[in-house]
């Protein structure tokens, strides 16, 4: 305070962006790295074989890889040039704030009670429920696009327990706030009366979740149930989850105070929304369904600040709200932010991460990186955006200070139904025939990856993006716990980029002077995933078989020319390694996800490529696999004890097997023609493929175990196993040109 004598308030900022230390001698070891890339394309370029030589086309092929890769490495330093860190000071908040702060609508999605359990959502619900914010500032909406009744009745149950658990969250300001992880995670307290208050709400949650369960054990709800509400009307025997009419129902209506808690207190505003589903209708999965929740809200309560979640993704820190509005109302930068995005954290990553789920690394330091750039990525949950930038507005300098006060409950004096009625009307499938929906305003149709595009497009717009990455996660999910569903995700993601990269929103042409060319290089590193399938499988493969029939593709030992490739890629490594460990992965786990990243590149990456070209080319349509959030105990122990589930005798099992076999066929081969021919000179020219085909088949060592070791029902079925011997050998016989 104090001012000039013109009673003028010193600004004080309410956020504040921070270069991390580092920066230079980062700087100056790209600098190495890319003259030994250069330096390794010089030597390919200089040593093509001739056309008459041997393995002419084997050594083009290297030149390719090589500069993909190099290529490749190139547009990653973008997320690495310029790391900054954001710091919010949520105590200047309250104090400059108090009750003008802005109301938040919270989001969360679910899509099928199968594999997004009811009571799983419904944690994640009242975790957000229970924000450390003013309550009459809170709308939740859950929108179910399972269109399940059983979900509908969980929610129900949850607005009554809310009474209990709101009150309970913030008497012991307990944390994290999902009943289920907090009743997972902690005892009860010591002191006696304490105690028993803990007691009896475990009591009732537990008795809910009983209830809840029985009923979808059951398959059907009884009567006794149905006459609780009169939502439940809108089930009959015509509703399925692909053909149903819009339902809206209000369960606790935030603006009157017959609904308060236990306590006496305001509860939050809690909306079930199932929007129109009929089977003619594109539905466009989740982008359709946060854009039916932006207007369905609207209607309702229409904050200037919406939070969007998956629904097993609940919060794990009561003050994230606070946080996040920090930097959509300081004074001076506020105005511009469009959204502030969460890193996706989850919260049964296993100590050494096997499917590297965590992803420390890139939400620590590339994701921070593009942040530098202005350029943070939308990553479809965890992301608090301004109501006005989602929907589809510009960017312009006159919005200053238009967020603070906006309060739901003055302006809006219609009754629920009368609201509900209105709603409804907004979710139904033919409102947005026409319109710009999915196009110019919400979140963009068309693409698997709606989160990146649709960040892309708001960027576009004018307006700046904050990641910001708390010391206490503030959000928690569920991450996959099988090979199987992690590569499907990765396929989900990597395909849904490479359609955008391809599409008209590529980065380097639709944000062409509008973003800065750091942030168009930095979304093309994931946009670019796909691509990179081939020159690993080319790698993985080309070289260990010329080794086998005795052709070096590289520099011998005693060449100059072995230095750069020894030094790219052991500097490469070593940052890597340096990079993980500071981000708090181990050892291992940097290991597993070296596996994990050979891995994807040859299953998913692959067929995320062929499916986008065969898309492109117009021969199949975009879906959206939901990942599984439940799984059998089997399968759960075997993650917990960190063992790899490969179980099924999919086309992408057999390719890692396949893969995993020829480089031991390989290995075995070259070795005992060597040791056998005893010539050492020869072995002077092979000693990287040696080495390269050596560190495939180490990284391999849990496939080989599921292949022949294990007994276990994630083990990889016997006819994979036959299948990807045969393979293998097979490629071993290919003659090489
Ligand atoms: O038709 C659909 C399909 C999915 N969902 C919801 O979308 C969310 C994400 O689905 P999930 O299968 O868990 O995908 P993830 O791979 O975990 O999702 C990541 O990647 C997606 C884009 O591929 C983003 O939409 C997500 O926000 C992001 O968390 C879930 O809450 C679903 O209920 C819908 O609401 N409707
Ligand atoms: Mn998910």
């Amino acid at each position: 305070m104090g001012g000039h004598g013109g009673g003028e308030e010193e600004y004080l900022p309410l956020f504040e962006t921070k270069l991390v230390k580092g920066n230079v001698a980062y700087k100056i070891y790209a600098i190495t790295v890319f003259v030994g890339i250069c330096l390794i394309w010089l030597y390919r370029f200089l040593h093509i074989p001739r056309a008459q030589e041997p393995a002419r086309w084997a050594w083009i092929g290297m030149f390719m890889a090589e500069l993909w890769f190099g290529f490749y490495w190139i547009i990653t330093q973008s997320v690495r040039w310029n790391v900054t860190r954001r710091y919010p000071f949520k105590e200047k908040l309250i104090s400059r704030y108090g009750d003008k702060l802005p109301a938040v609508d919270i989001f969360v999605c679910t899509a099928d009670p199968k594999i997004e359990p009811p009571t799983m959502v419904i944690s994640t619900i009242l975790s957000v429920m229970s924000y450390n914010y003013p309550p009459e500032k809170l709308s939740v909406y859950l929108s179910d696009d399972g269109g399940s009744e059983f979900t509908f009745y969980a929610l129900l149950e949850a607005s009554q327990f809310s009474k209990q658990w709101v009150p309970f969250c913030k008497k012991f300001s307990i944390e994290p706030r999902s009943p289920a992880a907090y009743f997972a995670q902690n005892s009860s307290p010591q002191d006696t009366t304490s105690a028993q208050e803990w007691l009896a709400v475990k009591k009732l949650y537990e008795d809910m979740k009983c209830r809840i369960e029985s009923a979808i054990e059951n398959g059907s709800i009884s009567k006794d149930i149905r006459d609780q509400h009169t939502g439940f009307s809108e089930w009959n025997s015509e509703v399925t989850k692909q053909d149903h009419q819009s339902i809206v129902q209000i369960l606790i209506d935030g603006r009157t105070l017959d609904e308060v808690d236990d306590d006496g207190r305001q509860l939050p505003t809690l909306v079930y929304l199932a929007r129109e589903k009929r089977p003619h209708c594109r539905h466009n999965f989740k982008a359709g369904s946060m854009n039916a929740l932006i207007r369905v809200s609207s209607e309702i309560s229409n904050a200037p600040i919406i939070l969007n979640l998956d629904c097993d993704m609940y919060s794990n820190h009561s003050d994230a709200i606070q946080e996040a509005v920090c930097f959509f109302v300081d004074e001076e930068r506020g105005h511009k932010i469009c959204y502030v995005q969460y890193p996706q954290c989850f919260h049964n990553i296993t100590t050494n991460d096997i499917y590297s789920n965590g992803a420390n690394a890139v939400h620590e330091i590339e994701l921070t990186g593009i942040d530098g750039f202005d350029g943070a990525l939308y990553g479809g949950t965890g992301c608090f955006h301004r109501r006005e930038s989602i929907f589809g507005g510009k960017y312009s300098k006159n919005h200053r200070g238009e967020m603070s006060s906006i309060l739901f409950n003055k302006m809006n004096d219609r009754t629920v139904r009368e609201l509900e009625a209105a709603a409804k009307v907004l979710a139904n499938c033919s409102y947005e025939k026409d319109t710009q929906w999915g196009k110019e305003m919400g979140l963009v149709y068309g693409h698997p990856s709606e989160d990146i595009v649709t960040g892309l497009t708001i960027q576009c717009r004018g307006w700046k993006p904050v990641y910001y990455s708390p010391e206490r996660k503030a959000f928690l999910g569920v991450a996959p716990i099988t090979l199987d569903q992690a590569l499907v995700q990765y396929k989900r993601w990597s395909e849904g980029l490479f359609q955008i990269f391809l599409s008209k929103y590529c980065p380097f042409i639709y944000a062409h002077g509008k973003i800065k060319l750091g942030a168009q290089m930095a979304y093309c590193v994931y946009l670019l995933w796909a691509p990179n399938a081939f020159p690993t499988i080319y790698y993985v493969i080309i070289p260990s078989v010329c080794m086998l029939h005795n052709i070096p593709l590289f520099p011998e030992v005693s060449s100059l020319w072995f230095l750069p490739f020894l030094y790219v890629y052991v500097a490469r490594n070593a940052c890597s390694i340096v990079e993980a460990l500071t981000c708090g992965d181990t050892l291992k786990a940097w290991w597993n996800s070296q596996r994990m990243w050979l891995i994807r590149r040859t299953t998913a990456c692959a067929f995320a490529f062929i499916d986008t070209i065969t898309r492109q080319l117009g021969f199949s349509q975009t879906a959206f696999v939901i990942t599984a959030k439940v799984v059998d105990e089997d399968v759960l122990e075997r993650y917990q004890k960190e063992t790899m589930e490969f179980g099924s005798s999919s086309v992408m099992v057999t390719i890692i097997a396949t893969l995993a076999v020829l480089n031991l066929f390989c290995f075995v081969g070259g070795i005992v023609k060597i040791v056998w021919g005893m010539d050492l000179n020869f072995a002077d020219h092979l000693v990287l493929q040696i080495v390269l085909c050596g560190l495939v088949v180490v990284l391999n060592v849990p496939v080989y175990q599921a292949l022949f070791v294990r007994h276990d029902k994630g083990r990889i079925p016997s006819s994979v196993t036959f299948k990807s011997v045969v393979l293998a050998s097979l490629v071993c016989l290919m003659p090489v040109y």
